[in-house]
């Protein structure tokens, strides 16, 4: 059933939490905004001169509810780009609204940020995928979405984008094209795929008879995020590089004791850490490039 959109924010709302959050970074200017997924909170370590401002203190923002997503947005410096960073997302399964979910990449685009990055923990429907592995994702399939729950549903707000927006170079070619270099210089090659992510309602992992039928209609990874928050940045023109990181093995037999587990999901991710934190300053870096910036690189 479509999600109701009654006390949706509007764009004047939003411009408040916006101006709220400006009053407090000095009027600070990020150019990258990155959403870290499950566990992956570590990513905001070594910001410089960080500003943290947990979600409690921000007009409007929904509360995390998910171990490992804490809870506050760092602003700062990352390879000398200005950044914010958003240490705990929100899910459709805590039981907020896709365009709730969805609010903080408006409150990225009025920031002034230009770049996303999204990350999330994922379930590896492609049996060629380990736990460790990371999987760019370069297209999806957005199963709420398909069935008319998504978070552009009800009147269009102009200020932000156009009623019906593209989904072509939604993850964008460039980002992704320099992502492949990033990979060889971190020697990360073997650990790397690009795939096709599903985004799913959750809070249930899946049966065995539905992770077959993603992995029948081409899916390469599966999570309960990112899509929602991938739709409404296209929509406002934010350039997005998204991945995955793969923290349990799909099953897809049925004589497989395996369960997955949050913590399990938790362990993959703190164990891949460093790793991540570097793949993620090489492409802010990158990105800090992309149009003339003070970062000192350029
Ligand atoms: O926020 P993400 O998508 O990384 O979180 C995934 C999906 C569930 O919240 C959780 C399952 O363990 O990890
Ligand atoms: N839906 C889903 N989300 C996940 N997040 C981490 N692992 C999984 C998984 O196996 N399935």
């Amino acid at each position: 059933m479509a999600d109701s959109i009654e006390g949706r924010y509007s764009y004047y709302q939003l411009k408040e939490t916006a101006d709220y959050l400006k009053e407090n970074i000095n009027c600070m200017v990020p150019k990258v905004a990155i959403i870290c997924g499950s566990g992956l909170g570590p990513l905001a370590e070594g910001i410089e001169n960080p500003i943290e401002i947990t979600y409690d203190r921000i007009p409007c923002f929904p509360k995390s509810t998910v171990i490992g997503h804490s809870g506050s947005l760092v602003f700062g410096c990352l390879s000398g780009v200005p950044v914010v960073v958003m240490k705990g997302r929100f899910h459709f399964y805590e039981g907020y609204p896709v365009w709730k979910v969805t609010m903080p990449c408006r409150i990225f685009k009025l920031l002034g940020c230009s770049f996303l990055i999204v990350t999330n923990a994922a379930g590896g429907v492609n049996q060629r995928f380990k736990v460790g592995d990371i999987m760019m994702i370069k297209d999806h399939v957005f199963l709420l979405g398909l069935s008319g729950n998504n978070p552009l549903r009800g009147p269009n707000e102009d200020m932000f984008g156009r009623r019906v927006p593209s989904m072509t170079n939604c993850y964008d070619m460039d980002l992704r094209k320099h992502a492949r270099k990033v990979v060889k210089q971190l020697g990360l090659e073997k650990k790397f795929h690009e795939g096709v992510y599903a985004s799913v309602g959750g809070p249930n992992y899946e049966s065995v008879a539905e992770m077959r039928m993603l992995s029948t209609v081409g899916i390469d990874a599966v999570g309960m995020s990112t899509v929602p928050e991938v739709l409404v940045a296209r929509h406002c023109d934010l350039a997005v590089f998204a991945f995955s990181l793969i923290t349990n093995e799909g099953i897809l037999d049925y004589n497989s004791t395996k369960k997955p587990g949050h913590l399990e999901v938790l362990k993959a991710a703190k164990a891949m850490e460093g790793p991540l934190q570097d793949f993620v300053k090489e492409m802010v870096k990158f990105m800090g490039c992309k149009k003339p910036c003070n970062c000192g690189c350029c």
